[in-house]
């Protein structure tokens, strides 16, 4: 008889980390799919649907990575050519990028930080399905994301805007384990009585 495995759903959510070293393959059809359904299961106050994926992979990217290289000498004029080439190499080369559009409300009752709130919290599920399906990746930003000619090639006309990329593919190495934060110092329970305090407070890096 098969036995069951020792490792629980939660295990895998604690082993995940974030990695830019990504190489083929890319998730794909059907696996593309629900990992991105997983995304559409975030919170969303309203159900107001605000997220907006854009995939960019394949023959497409060396033209993507030319509107980001655009966007960042326009953002920041006074940015080295280092740091271009570095967005270049990284929009050309990774395997795939799922822009995170946010189609955003501001006319509407929910607040658009909650709007904003829902679309982070549908990338990291997209993070989250991607490690459980043996993919990896990371979600990156900068000023480069509030560019309007690059946000209209995404389809996000104001008022909707841009949470970042997510940098998808298989980790080349195994997955780094970064060091991470007690939880202990995160966690308060409180008593009924007293204000909580933090460790993580006097810890501030
Ligand atoms: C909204 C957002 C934007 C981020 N932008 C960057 C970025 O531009 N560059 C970067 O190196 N990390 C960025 N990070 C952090 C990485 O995504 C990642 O969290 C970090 O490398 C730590 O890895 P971990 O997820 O394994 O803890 C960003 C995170 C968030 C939530």
């Amino acid at each position: 008889m098969a036995q069951a495995s020792s490792v629980s759903p939660l295990d895998v959510l604690l082993e995940r980390s974030s990695t830019g070293d990504l190489v083929a393959p890319v998730p794909q059809g059907e696996v593309l799919a629900r990992i991105l359904s997983a995304g559409l299961r975030a919170p969303d106050h309203g159900h107001l649907c605000p997220w907006r994926y854009v995939v960019i992979a394949g023959d497409a990217r060396p033209a993507f990575a030319g509107h980001v290289v655009a966007a960042v000498a326009r953002q920041e004029p006074d940015a080295p050519e280092k740091k271009r080439e570095k967005r270049r190499r990284r929009f050309s080369e990774t395997p795939m990028v799922i822009a995170l559009g946010m189609h955003l409300r501001p006319e509407h009752k929910v607040p658009v930080m909650e709007q904003e709130m829902a679309v982070a919290a549908g990338a990291m599920n997209v993070l989250n399905a991607l490690h459980m399906e043996g993919f990896g990746g990371v979600w990156i930003s900068g000023r480069f994301c509030e560019d309007r000619s690059l946000l209209s090639q995404l389809g996000l006309e104001a008022p909707h805007r841009l949470a970042g990329f997510l940098l998808v593919g298989t980790p080349e190495k195994p997955e780094r384990a970064h060091v991470r934060p007690d939880v202990g110092d995160h966690v308060a329970f409180w008593d009924g009585q007293t204000p909580v305090t933090f460790g993580a407070d006097g810890r501030q890096r």
